[in-house]
């Protein structure tokens, strides 16, 4: 079967309690689920991990501590299946995808946007959010080793220009101005 062809893929990556998952559903909302879809790699990954240890994958999906529980865990199962094909997590996320505008929502390593930028040549934009580890830590961030300083969380600190920042520490007008920028880009694509 031929390779889905999406008009826009933004690339959004961010350290934990960034507000990935804010931002990228707040575009999505605004654009429609008939335009935009947001993908996330690690949805496939909390599914197979779910699976293989009785868990909730809801619950591993959400917001909440549950996966904080689990995150050390995960990252390395989910590194010993990168390491055998680093575009694995990649290519399931995209299955069934048909809008034309994509948003994956948590790249994380070098590897995860070099599969993109070589599939999809023409349609990425990296997109990176920013917030303080005051505001992180509001929002229930706590740092922990093995995780944040892990390439899960450093692997795209250093090495990537971004194509966006959204700087998304608590001042609503400017988010709202950062993300008009994004809209009317993902608009003019999707004609
Ligand atoms: N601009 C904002 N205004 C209000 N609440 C926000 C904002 N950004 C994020 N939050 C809240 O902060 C929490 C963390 O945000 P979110 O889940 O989007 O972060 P994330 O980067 O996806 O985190 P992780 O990858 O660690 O799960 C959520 O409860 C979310 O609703
Ligand atoms: C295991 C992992 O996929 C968890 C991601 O969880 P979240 O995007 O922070 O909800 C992180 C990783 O792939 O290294």
């Amino acid at each position: 079967m031929a390779a889905p062809q999406p008009k826009l893929i933004f690339l959004f990556s961010g350290k934990r309690k960034s507000g990935k998952d804010y931002v990228t559903d707040l575009i999505q909302e605004r654009l429609g689920p008939h335009v935009c879809c947001i993908l996330r790699l690690s949805a496939p990954l909390k599914a197979q991990y779910a699976r293989d240890h009785g868990l909730d994958y809801s619950e591993l999906l959400s917001a909440g501590q549950y996966k904080e529980k689990y995150r050390a865990d995960m990252i390395q199962w989910g590194e010993s299946k990168r390491l055998e094909d680093p575009g694995f997590f990649c290519r399931l996320a995209i299955c069934g995808a048909t809008q034309p505008v994509w948003i994956v929502s948590d790249c994380r390593r070098m590897s995860d946007l070099q599969w993109f930028w070589k599939e999809y040549p023409q349609q990425c934009v990296s997109v990176r959010v920013e917030a303080s580890e005051q505001t992180r830590t509001q929002r229930g961030w706590k740092f922990t080793a093995g995780v944040d300083d892990a390439e899960s969380e450093c692997g795209l600190d250093q090495g990537v220009k971004f194509d966006r920042t959204v700087n998304n520490d608590g001042d609503a007008a400017l988010l709202e101005e950062q993300l008009e920028g994004l809209l009317s880009l993902a608009k003019e694509r999707s004609q």
